[in-house]
């Protein structure tokens, strides 16, 4: 076990604290998880852009944007949601409300050792306004937070993988990344073969490396107790894995067969060499090693992805020795405001990324002149 980073680096409070958040959504989250007929029968809304949103969603946004505030009041915030539609007066937000309060309650309850470092919400007009901290429109000036509180919503929604997502943006730059996995296991190793203690803790900070540990541990023991992991540097075609959504609305996985098929994969092995996981766990996987490539290619030409879907998992690749880009391989730019302003994702360990870049190319201008 190696220490995730010294007591003295400019971020050790940053990264303290982010964890400690990210940890007590991750608890909130997963008993939702649990008991997830609930959460879909009337937990959940439909956003203006037909996308789901549950009580979930909320609290998590709330308990985090809030410890942030409590410890870095000069910091803004790009959060996904927003507390509009809970300040209304109908039925539906006072039965979201009351829930929303509640699973605040328990969850302080049961994580009460953290109160003193990310304090606690008291009511709901508390717990809207810190859902409102996430308004910032971002940018490439300054530190801001990008908050995904629960990425992979309908994942989340089919009991599947989902993620909390925090990172830390300086210049444009992703400089720290925090994601709770509540539901990942230890071990994956195909769609069918997935094993070992359920629930995972990535974090990442520039320049000291990505770090994985159980997400369960009590307190603050992982910043002690984390353990280093780093991409595979694999580039053989007979053992390359691939990670990819789940939600064909979200990629392509049309585009992305004819890439598999340029990489070397064949009908005999693509089964076993694909791994379809929901949300920023995809990223982990590969941080950690149990894949090689990452495939999201985009399915409408108008589609821009949101900062706060790809920030956290962007250093956890670079940190543990991969690269990621757009379709055409260029670094994503988190300095753009709240949306990316390039096309899809592709992520890889560095000797493979080359490789599938021009993968990807070649398969852009077939489908150009068909
Ligand atoms: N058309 C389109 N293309 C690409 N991405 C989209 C699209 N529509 C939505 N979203 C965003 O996808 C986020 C979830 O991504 P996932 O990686 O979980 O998708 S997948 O189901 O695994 O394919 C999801 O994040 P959450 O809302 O946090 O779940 C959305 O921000
Ligand atoms: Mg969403
Ligand atoms: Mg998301
Ligand atoms: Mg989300």
């Amino acid at each position: 076990m190696s220490s995730a980073i010294p007591l003295n680096h400019p971020y050790h409070k940053e990264l303290e604290i982010a964890i400690l958040a990210v940890k007590r959504a991750s608890k909130l989250t997963k008993k939702l998880s649990d008991s997830i007929a609930i959460t879909q029968k009337s937990g959940t809304q439909i956003k203006d852009d037909k996308s789901p949103v549950t009580v979930g969603d909320y609290a998590s946004q709330a308990i985090i944007n809030h410890a942030i505030k409590l410890n870095f009041p000069n910091d803004e915030i790009v959060g996904e949601e927003d507390a509009d539609s809970l300040r209304e007066e109908s039925e539906e937000s006072k039965n979201l409300n009351s829930r929303i309060l509640q699973i605040i309650n328990d969850v302080q309850e049961e994580t009460n050792s953290y109160n003193n470092k990310i304090g606690q919400l008291n009511n709901l007009n508390q717990i809207f306004d810190s859902i409102d901290f996430g308004t910032s429109q971002g940018g490439n000036k300054g530190r801001f937070w990008a908050l995904d509180p629960i990425d992979g919503t309908k994942g989340f929604l089919r009991g599947d993988q989902f993620a909390v997502c925090l990172a830390l943006i300086e210049d444009g730059k992703v400089v720290l990344g925090v994601i709770g996995c509540p539901n990942l296991p230890d071990i994956i190793l195909s769609n069918e073969d997935m094993t070992g203690e359920i629930g995972g803790l990535f974090s990442a900070v520039k320049g000291v490396g990505s770090f994985y540990s159980s997400l369960w541990n009590p307190g603050y023991t992982p910043l002690v107790e984390q353990q280093q992991i780093h991409m595979t540097k694999t580039t053989s075609p007979g053992e390359l894995k691939v990670v990819e959504g789940v939600e064909k609305g979200h990629s392509s996985h049309s585009t992305q067969s004819k890439i598999k098929k340029i990489l070397g994969f064949n009908n005999n092995t693509v089964g076993r060499q694909t791994i379809n996981l929901d949300s920023q766990v995809k990223y982990c996987v590969l941080a950690k090693g149990q894949a090689d490539i990452y495939l999201r290619l985009p399915v409408s030409d108008s589609y821009r992805e949101k900062i706060w879907d790809h920030a956290a998992g962007n250093i956890l690749i670079y940190e543990s020795g991969g690269q990621v880009g757009d379709i055409k391989g260029t670094p994503l730019d988190f300095g753009k405001g709240r949306y990316l302003q390039s096309q899809g994702v592709l992520a890889g360990n560095s000797e493979i990324f080359p490789t599938v870049v021009n993968a990807v190319q070649e398969t852009l201008k077939e489908l150009e002149n068909e």
